[in-house]
């Protein structure tokens, strides 16, 4: 149960935390099936993917490695800038690493794309995405996802790690925020 003056600022849940939990269990399956016996970087691209790596990185029954990465390209609106930038940037060398993304959203794609891009430069021997959402209507450009958790339709989400001006990350849902909030 959320707290109810944040439940209270959505239209709609579209996707249930006990929903999220088990579709995050069924991508692990296949990603300890794919990864087996190499070893594994995760890097979380904060902050809104930081619930969606809690949450696989304790799904996954084998030894994962964790770094992070902080891009940002919305600022405090719900439109993509489309312009990338770096605030944080990863700890590890990615030279011959299986790198995994691990996102909440590939919006535009904008994000994505770019991010792909920048870690296959550095030398990573490969280099796939696990995105929790994904809207197919909102895409910009192509990114070929390997592990997608759901397709969403192309309204603006908050919850599971995703915010609004910086607020409701911490909902365990993930829902549609009532226009009465955007006024
Ligand atoms: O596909 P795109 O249109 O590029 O959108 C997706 C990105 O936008 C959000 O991050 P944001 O830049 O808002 O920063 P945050 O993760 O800190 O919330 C989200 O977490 C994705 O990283
Ligand atoms: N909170 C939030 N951030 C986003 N970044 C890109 N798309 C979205 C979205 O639908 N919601
Ligand atoms: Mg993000």
């Amino acid at each position: 149960m959320e707290p109810a003056d944040i439940q209270g600022d959505l239209s709609e849940v579209l996707l249930s935390e006990a929903e999220i939990h088990a579709r995050i269990a069924e991508l692990c399956r296949e990603i300890e099936r794919d990864y087996e016996g190499r070893d594994l970087l995760l890097v979380g691209v904060l902050r809104g993917a930081v619930m969606v790596m809690a949450d696989v990185s304790r799904e996954l029954r084998r030894h994962i490695e964790m770094d992070w990465m902080a891009v940002s390209s919305y600022g405090a609106g719900t439109q993509s800038s489309g312009v990338v930038r770096i605030l944080k940037d990863l700890d590890s060398d990615l030279t011959g690493r299986d790198v995994l993304i691990i996102e909440d959203i590939i919006d535009s794609g904008l994000t994505l794309s770019w991010l792909r891009e920048n870690l296959s430069s550095r030398g990573a021997a490969t280099v796939e995405i696990c995105a929790l959402l994904r809207k197919p209507a909102a895409a910009k450009v192509e990114v070929d996802v390997r592990y997608v958790g759901f397709d969403i339709p192309n309204d603006f989400v908050v919850g599971y790690g995703l915010d609004y001006a910086e607020k409701y990350r911490n909902l365990r849902a993930v829902g549609v925020l009532a226009p009465h909030v955007y006024s």
